[in-house]
């Protein structure tokens, strides 16, 4: 089955680069087709206005409902279909984790609305919620200027889990953060050459001993998640007991 991506945004243009690499592939073989539009498209005065000033005040300016409404019912339509997934990149949405990329992974349809300025009126939100299977996300705590390059970092964790999309499934099950390293950070990776610049493979990698190598492996794991994500760390996780 294909799934269906569309990205609305006043920068456009953002998505021209899903047309190569991998997600370029995906395309042509009919896994995934994407579309970009132009909000502005849907305004009608000559200065093709997205944005006015916030109610109650305060600096910036905040996205008119407007457009938003009039996208929406010509690119997804006017009828309720919870099978239509809607992403609203937020600094203050739940953080985007691999197990939604998963989820999504089997959407046949997800529309990125990329807001920009202060942010979008809340009751196109409300509306998409009120029709559609919505979600907030965060990429992280930081601002962006905008939704897009969120589109496309949440765009390239959901595509490659799209069946058939990677050239090498099992490349997936190693990963950071995919189950089957239970939520560890990966370990350090090494190739050839076996010296470089003075510095050596770990040696247990070549020695061909798997059962070594597979708990030098898992010490690293157990190293760096302790080291650099104590949060992904549960109470009693590493401490020997
Ligand atoms: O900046 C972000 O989204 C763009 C955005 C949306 C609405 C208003 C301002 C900016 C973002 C940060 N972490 N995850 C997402």
């Amino acid at each position: 089955m294909t799934m269906r991506l569309d990205y609305l945004s006043i920068f456009p243009a953002y998505f021209d680069v899903l047309d190569i690499s991998l997600l370029g592939k995906a395309a042509v073989n009919g896994l995934v087709e994407v579309h970009a539009h132009d909000l502005r498209d849907w305004t009608h005065d000559r200065h093709r206005t997205v944005d006015d000033t916030p109610c109650g005040g305060g600096a910036g300016m905040v996205m008119k409902p407007d457009p938003w409404g009039e996208a929406f019912d010509e690119i997804i339509g006017t009828e309720p279909d919870s099978s239509v997934h809607v992403i609203f990149p937020s600094p203050s949405g739940a953080p985007f984790t691999q197990s939604a990329a998963q989820e999504l992974s089997s959407a046949v349809r997800i529309v990125f609305c990329c807001g920009r300025y202060e942010g979008i009126d809340h009751r196109v939100i409300d509306y998409a919620r009120s029709m559609w299977t919505v979600h907030e996300v965060s990429l992280g705590d930081y601002v962006l200027n905008g939704g897009e390059v969120a589109a496309l970092a949440i765009t390239e964790a959901v595509v490659r889990l799209v069946p058939g999309f990677m050239g090498n499934p099992e490349s997936l099950a190693e990963e950071s953060f995919s189950a089957g390293q239970d939520g560890l950070l990966e370990y350090p990776l090494f190739t050839r050459p076996v010296s470089w610049r003075g510095l050596d493979v770990p040696e247990v990698l070549m020695s061909g001993h798997h059962g070594r190598i597979a708990k030098w492996r898992r010490d690293e794991s157990v190293r760096l998640t302790c080291e650099r994500r104590p949060d992904l760390t549960d109470s009693d996780f590493g401490v020997p007991h």
